[in-house]
């Protein structure tokens, strides 16, 4: 199947982009798409007219229409876990019935947003606890999807927050429990307990520690749980009426568009809420309908296979430039690293090439001063993902905008053209260098350029906005799962280590390590209990 794209692999890594430019003149609209919005430029790759085609037929060959269907039609595509596929029936605001297992899902989620859009009003107005105070604090505690997800979302939409603060504890470092509470009257702040299983020990040990904060069992009226497993909540003392449930169909890295994502809602109220929903619906609905060609989430998908599968990169880095995106990178390493990051295809066979890129990076301008002169100089080609909105939200500050676009704009630019031996050594005499010292330095001030880079233009991140771009990037990550034959939605690398950890707890605690852990581990423990008195 990978045949045609195999064969490319050659002209495409000896290729210049800019030669692209230069052969067809109307390279920078033929190689973008403008939809629902948005500007995705990738044009600045070494994809040609050819390779888009081949990708293209990649896509079809590996009967991603079908897949694709089968997703939002609620089949159990998640075959080694059993499970339909559903995240996107938490942002349907429509009427047709998604059926799972011959039964209509919406109903039950439209009934739980509404419970969620009352008690965030309840809170927000003040009638919530009815004790007098106003809830001024709210505290979230998951970990991986259970926290990314609104994190992400919260930060991203600081403008939009006219309800209590949010706070996230994720780590099970006791640090992040100590730092976020710090400060925080228990009285007037409201916990949520977010876990899909809640099992998860950093999740259970963190809720343990933030309820002894606030006073014990007398202050769980304070508290909300998030989970599919109602009865685990009620356990922990949390009533029925301040769970909210959802379905195994949800995958953690996709849950931020139901009751996990109800730190968000308490921030930005129930309207804004579903405004982010609308976003993601409508990404849903371009997704399903737009030619191959012209899909955003297929034509990204099909230029990171492009990247790593033709040219060879194994990683891709996430460059925002709008600070509130700060945690998007992250956001992205979950969602594309878990669900991509496979060594075998869904029949188990192993794959026959690496899928999934490593994903990594940072908001610009900051990235600029830091890593990017590995991007420019260094030996390893990182295909960037450039975002940034037309515009801010600071018209004030418009100066600070124009900057910023102007520094996203400049370092794709530099990627791409980079600046050759006989331009670095123009620019050195024309300051006034000469001779030796002429010839050393203009070596170190050569850029190859020919680096790939996409840029996405989004008009200004509002939540509708937001709400498009995530759903986007998981889109996006169920088209290259679907070319790799692989099953994006479960996570089973995660549990090795898991299972290793319970098994250490007690060893960390008496120093007796288990027989069966490595010297190196033996040591190691030997050494940091020697710290402990
Ligand atoms: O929501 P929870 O059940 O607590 O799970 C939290 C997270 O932990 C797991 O280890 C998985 O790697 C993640 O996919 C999940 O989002």
């Amino acid at each position: 199947m990978w045949t045609t794209l195999d064969g490319m692999r050659a002209a495409a890594q000896s290729r210049k982009i800019a030669d692209l430019f230069a052969q067809d003149a109307e390279r920078a609209t033929g190689f973008a798409i403008t939809a629902e919005g948005l500007r995705f430029d990738y044009s600045k790759t070494s994809m040609d007219a050819a390779g888009r085609t081949a990708l293209i037929a990649q896509a079809e060959a590996a009967g991603l229409a079908q897949k694709r269907a089968a997703m939002f039609a609620g089949e159990k595509i998640n075959e080694t876990e059993g499970r339909a596929v559903l995240h996107t029936a938490l942002r349907n605001l429509g009427e047709t019935p998604v059926l799972v297992e011959g039964q209509d899902v919406l109903p039950e989620i439209r009934e739980t947003r509404a419970r969620m859009a009352r008690f965030a009003t309840s809170v927000r107005d003040g009638s919530y606890p009815g004790d007098g105070r106003r809830i001024t604090d709210v505290v979230n505690i998951g970990i991986g999807g259970s926290d990314l997800g609104p994190l992400m979302a919260v930060l991203a939409l600081a403008p939009y927050h006219d309800g209590p603060k949010c706070h996230f504890i994720s780590n099970v470092d006791g640090a992040d429990a100590t730092d976020t509470l710090e400060g925080l009257d228990p009285h007037t702040t409201l916990v949520i307990v977010a876990s899909k299983t809640f099992t998860t020990q950093e999740t259970m040990m963190n809720a343990r520690t933030a309820l002894a904060w606030a006073g014990g069992a007398a202050a769980l009226d304070r508290f909300v749980a998030i989970s599919t497993a109602e009865a685990r909540c009620a356990e922990f003392g949390i009533p029925a009426e301040r769970v909210f449930g959802f379905e195994d169909w949800v995958g953690g890295r996709y849950s931020v568009w139901g009751p996990i994502g109800l730190s968000l809602m308490l921030a930005i109220g129930p309207t804004a809420f579903e405004g982010f929903l609308e976003g993601g619906q409508a990404m849903d609905l371009h997704f399903q309908s737009a030619d191959f060609a012209e899909n955003l989430p297929v034509m990204l998908a099909l230029v990171g296979i492009w990247n790593q599968q033709v040219c060879g990169h194994g990683t891709r880095a996430v460059l925002p430039y709008e600070q509130r995106l700060t945690r998007l990178p992250a956001y992205l390493q979950q969602l594309e690293m878990e669900s991509n990051g496979k060594g075998v295809a869904m029949d188990g066979r192993p794959l026959d090439r690496v899928a999934g890129p490593v994903v990594w990076g940072e908001p610009g301008t900051n990235g600029q001063h830091a890593f990017y002169q590995l991007i420019h100089q260094g030996q390893q080609v990182v295909p960037c993902e450039f975002l940034v909105g037309a515009e801010g939200h600071e018209p004030a500050l418009g100066e600070h905008h124009r900057a910023l676009v102007a520094n996203c704009l400049a370092q794709s630019e530099a990627l791409l053209k980079g600046r050759s031996e006989a331009e670095a050594r123009a620019q050195l005499a024309a300051k006034g260098l000469s001779g030796d010292a002429l010839d050393q330095l203009a070596k170190h001030r050569v850029f190859s350029g020919n680096r790939p880079s996409t840029t996405l233009v989004y008009p200004r991140l509002t939540p509708f906005v937001l709400g498009q771009l995530v759903a986007l990037y998981e889109h996006r990550v169920f088209v290259e799962g679907v070319i790799y034959g692989i099953n994006s939605f479960d996570q089973w690398g995660v549990e090795l280590g898991k299972e290793l950890a319970g098994g250490l707890l007690e060893a960390v605690a008496s120093g007796q390590a288990p027989e069966a852990a490595s010297e190196s581990t033996k040591a190691l423990l030997t050494y940091i209990r020697s710290f402990q008195s």
